[in-house]
Formats: structure tokens, C-alpha cells, sequence
């Protein structure tokens, strides 16, 4: 397997992402967890961006003992010298040069024509060269450039001393087959060029970094640059993480790995998405929360057969606690079944086929179901007791200046229907006055106490309500996306509790039932 070696820019072109400005101490935290990663080089700064980012660079490099540490700096005398203050006490530093190559940023950036680039980087090369003995020269937007004058360059910077030739897409142009030629024409057609190490940089302009970046390893670059999470200026760079795993999981295909310690990616993404404030989308390829998560019935099924049907990666692999198989609308029965099972509820066929319809019907209500959302399901449809009193419709209606009005309709247990209306003090007292009324129970609301039993907007809401009629009391329980219908299924469910009580006490006397 040939070794790809990994340069990670996220403290350098990672920290250009707009609103993203990390401290030394944050620095410094990334650096440590890169190396415990096992990144080749880290690249930690631009040094003459200001007297803070040479401190940073400082610090940084009195922690990192495994890798190459760099610092960018343009073709100026005074960048470099930057560096070599910054790099000072680095065990193995790294000088990165850069200079644009390209027609466009040759006339309208640098106003230099193609000999005034080759002596500029040379000459800078050469200074850097007496500081350093590795220097890295970026041919800045390398995909732009003339294919000739990009062979010319490459062969000026290995002959001026650089070891390291690195070729960007530096805003994202570039497509595979034509980046992959690119790398393939150099190697083929620069003298000298055994002699160094040529690398790859890609920006994501285009969403195609990732693809661009491995058209380079198949083409034979020897080291790819990235970030963490792709992070970095406009739409970020290649996401050091999806290289590397794609170079694992398609060894067969490119005969080539990263030596990164693959089982820290997920710390990593985690801590770099933290430090920078810049949040993972879900669907980020391996590092999203989702990246490992299954919702439909046919995947679930699948999965739980054998993880290989829809997994190419596991989560352990970088470092992510368990692949998720998320229950929701398009969930199955089988993994229904096997959440239950997780929570420690064992039912039979049909107690299942119970939950599993009612767990439809929540689905359609709610976004995400959570393992608080099955147990109040299951809680509410295994709640013991006959149930005398069954809610069948409720109407509120509420209005900031007027009554709160609420319309029942309960049915009774042999099916008759009892429909009433009342109005309250609020929409649940309301509610609780029309129930009171279609069912003539009078009892006393001893205590009421709501709350959420998971998050969001669309949250379930639990109500607890205890009743009492004379030396009888009762509690009930309710649940529900709505905190109206909760009250309502609580409030019945204590009074269901309290006629069966009073039942088994009256019948006890010869008595029948109340209503
Ligand atoms: C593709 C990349 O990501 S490159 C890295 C980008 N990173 C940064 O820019 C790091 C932060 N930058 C900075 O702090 C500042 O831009 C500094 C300190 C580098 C320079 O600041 P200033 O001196 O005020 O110049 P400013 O940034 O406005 O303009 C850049 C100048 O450098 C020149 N320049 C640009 N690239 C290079 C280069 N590689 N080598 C030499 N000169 C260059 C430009 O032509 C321009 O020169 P001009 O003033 O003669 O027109
Ligand atoms: C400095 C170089 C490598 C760069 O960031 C780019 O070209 O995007």
C-alpha cells in the first residue's frame, strides 16, 4: 500500500473560514488532538498575519512532537522571517511558500508576468531555504495555469530547494478527469521530479474537493491537504476525513492509505466543529449525526440483519459510539420491536400490534420519536384498570378577551356517547368543566402538574392530575403532542380509576356502578 501523507491546514485555511477566529489556547487544544489523530503535517498558521498568530504559532509548536509543523507566507522577505520566528522552537518546521501561477491572477492580482513569478518564488525559495531545511512552494490556483508554465514552475521550485511541490484547485475549478491529467502530465514531464514530494490542495466551489482530491492520488500525488470537517475560505477545503476513509474503505480501488489513527476522527470533528463555532450539517458524509443513522423500515430491516447492507463504514472505525437506527414514520415493525426490547419492554403479538399502530399514529404527528416518546406511548397503552370513560372528541376554543370554551364527547363503556360543553377559567379548566359535566362526576382536582418529556416544538406533554371524591382518590396520567388533549386523557384516566374504585367498593356493598 503506497502511503499517502496528511497535511491538515485547519488552523491555516480552516481558520479563514469567515467568523471563525480561534485563540491560542484553542490552537493549541486542536494541534494536540490532530496529533493523537496522527496527522503527517500540520500546518498552524499564517505567521505574518499579526503578532497573535506568531504567539499561536509558538505555542502550538512547543506542544507538537509528532508532526511537521507549518506556517504559510507569500514570496516576501518579510513573511518568511515571520516564520522563522514563529517556527523557532518547532522540532521539525516546515516553511510553506505560496505564489500565484495562474494568467488571471498573474495580470490582475500580482500584475507579474511568467518571469517575474519564476524569480519571485525562486529567489524566496532560496531565502526560505537558508531558515529551513524543508520548504513547501504552492503554485497557487495550479488548475488555472497554463500546463506548460505549471511544468516550468514545478521545475524552478525543485531546482531553487523546495521538497514539496503542492498543486491547488484553489478556487474550486477544477474537475476530476482534468485535475487527475494535470498531476499525471507533471509526473510524466517535470525533470526532477523524484527528487520531491508533490501534494494536493482542493477547495469545494464546486462540491467536488473530495473527488478532485483523490483524481490527484490516483494520478500520484504523495500528499493531500485538508481540513476537518472541510472547513476553510467560501465553501471550505477537502475534508481531511473523507479522504481518508474513502482511501480505506476503497483500498482495493486506490492501493493507498493515510496512516491516521481513523479511531479519533469523530473527537476530532466534534472538538474542531466546537472551538470554531461551525456546526456539522447531519448529512455530513462520515462525520454528521446522521452519517450513521437508519429511519426507514426496509434499512432498519436490513441493518439489523446484517450492518453490511447499509453500511460501507462502521461507526466505531472513527470513533462514533453505535450506528442509530431512528424510529419514525417510515420505521418497521422490526425495529420497533427491537427498540422495545432495548428499553426493556417484552410484549406479546398482540400488545405489539397495539403499539406498533399507536406508535403510527404518533409518528405522523411528531418528527423525532424518542425512547421517552415509546415509553410514555407504552406507559399510557398498558396502563392497567377497565376504562369506564374513554375520550372520544375535544373542541377548545380560546381567545385572548374571551371564556375559554371546551367541548367534550366521551364514550361510556357500553358505546353510548355523552356530549357537553362548558367554559372555565382556562382551556384545561374548561376542558375538566365539560368532562365533569357529561359524565356527572363531580370530584376534586387535588393536583395538576404538567411537563415536557422530550424537546422542541413538537415535544410531548405529560400531565399528572389526582382526584378525589370523598375518601377516594385517584391519579391519572396523559400524554400527548398537545397539552389540552394530555389534561383531558389524564383527568379521564383518574376518573377511570376512581369509578373502578368506587365500583369494587360499591359492588362490595351490593351496590352498582355510579354513572
Ligand atoms: C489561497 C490562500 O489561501 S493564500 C493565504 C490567504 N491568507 C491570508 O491572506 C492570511 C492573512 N492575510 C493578512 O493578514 C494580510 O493579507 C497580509 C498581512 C498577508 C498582507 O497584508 P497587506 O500587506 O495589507 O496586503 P493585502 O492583503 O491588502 O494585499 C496583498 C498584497 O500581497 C500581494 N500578494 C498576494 N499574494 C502574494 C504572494 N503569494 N507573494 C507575494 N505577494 C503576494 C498582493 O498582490 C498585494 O500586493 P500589493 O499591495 O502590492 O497590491
Ligand atoms: C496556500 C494555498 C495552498 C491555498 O490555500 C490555496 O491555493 O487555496
Amino acid at each position: 500500500m503506497r502511503k499517502i501523507y496528511v497535511f491538515d491546514t485547519t488552523l491555516r485555511d480552516g481558520e479563514q473560514s469567515p467568523g471563525v477566529s480561534l485563540t491560542t489556547e484553542e490552537k493549541v487544544e486542536i494541534a494536540i488532538q490532530l496529533q493523537k489523530l496522527g496527522i503527517d503535517r500540520i500546518e498552524a498558521g499564517f505567521a505574518a498575519a499579526s503578532p497573535g498568530e506568531i504567539e499561536s504559532i509558538r505555542a502550538v509548536s512547543r506542544q507538537v512532537k509528532n508532526a511537521t509543523l507549518l506556517s504559510l507566507a507569500r514570496c516576501h522577505m518579510k513573511d518568511i522571517d515571520a516564520v522563522v520566528e514563529a517556527l523557532r522552537e518547532a522540532e521539525d518546521p516546515c516553511l510553506h511558500l505560496v505564489l500565484a501561477t495562474s494568467p488571471i491572477h498573474r495580470e490582475h492580482k500580482l500584475h507579474m508576468d511568467k518571469a517575474k513569478i519564476l524569480e519571485t518564488a525562486a529567489s524566496a525559495i532560496r531565502y526560505g531555504r537558508k531558515f529551513f531545511s524543508k520548504v513547501e512552494f504552492s503554485a497557487e490556483d495550479a488548475s488555472r495555469t497554463e500546463i506548460d508554465f505549471l511544468c516550468e514552475v514545478t521545475k524552478m521550485a525543485i531546482d531553487a530547494g523546495a521538497c514539496v511541490v503542492n498543486l491547488p484547485d484553489t478556487v474550486g475549478f477544477a474537475t476530476p478527469e482534468q485535475f487527475g491529467n494535470m498531476f499525471k502530465t507533471i509526473k510524466s514531464s517535470v525533470p526532477g521530479i523524484e527528487k520531491i514530494q508533490l501534494s494536493t490542495h482542493c477547495h469545494d466551489d464546486l462540491g467536488m474537493a473530495t473527488a478532485n482530491t483523490l483524481a490527484a492520488i490516483a494520478n500520484g500525488v504523495d500528499q493531500f491537504e485538508g481540513t476537518i470537517n472541510g472547513i476553510g475560505e467560501r465553501a471550505g477545503n477537502t475534508c481531511v476525513e473523507e479522504v481518508a476513509l474513502a482511501l480505506e474503505t476503497r483500498s482495493d480501488f486506490y492501493g493507498a492509505k493515510t496512516s491516521l489513527n481513523l479511531s479519533e476522527i469523530y473527537r476530532t470533528s466534534r472538538m474542531v466543529s466546537k472551538l470554531t463555532g461551525m456546526s456539522v450539517p447531519g448529512n455530513k458524509a462520515i462525520v454528521g449525526a446522521n452519517a450513521f443513522a437508519h429511519e426507514s423500515g426496509i434499512h432498519q430491516d436490513g441493518m439489523l440483519k446484517n450492518r453490511s447492507t447499509y453500511e460501507i463504514i462502521t461507526p466505531e472505525t472513527i470513533g462514533a459510539s453505535s450506528s442509530k437506527l431512528v424510529l419514525g414514520k417510515h420505521s418497521g415493525r422490526h425495529a420497533f420491536k427491537e427498540k422495545l426490547i432495548d428499553l426493556g419492554y417484552e410484549l406479546n403479538e398482540e400488545q405489539l400490534n397495539i403499539a406498533f399502530a399507536k406508535f403510527k399514529v404518533l409518528a405522523d404527528r411528531k418528527k423525532n420519536i424518542l425512547s421517552e416518546d415509546i415509553r410514555a406511548l407504552l406507559d399510557e397503552n398498558m396502563a392497567e384498570g377497565p376504562k369506564p370513560l374513554t375520550l372520544d372528541n375535544i373542541q377548545v376554543s380560546y381567545g385572548n378577551k374571551t371564556m375559554p370554551t371546551a367541548a367534550v364527547r366521551i364514550m361510556k363503556e357500553n358505546g353510548d356517547m355523552v356530549e357537553e360543553a362548558a367554559v372555565g377559567n382556562g382551556s384545561v379548566d374548561a376542558v375538566y368543566q365539560a368532562i365533569a359535566k357529561a359524565t356527572g362526576i363531580i370530584a376534586e382536582l387535588e393536583d395538576y402538574t404538567i411537563h415536557s418529556v422530550t424537546h422542541g416544538t413538537d415535544a410531548q406533554g405529560e400531565v399528572h392530575v389526582v382526584l378525589r371524591q370523598g375518601e377516594t382518590s385517584a391519579s391519572g396520567r396523559g400524554v400527548s403532542t398537545d397539552v389540552i388533549e394530555a389534561s383531558a386523557k389524564a383527568y379521564l384516566e383518574a376518573m377511570n380509576r376512581l369509578i373502578s374504585r368506587q365500583d369494587r367498593e360499591k359492588r362490595r356493598e351490593g351496590n352498582i356502578v355510579i354513572y
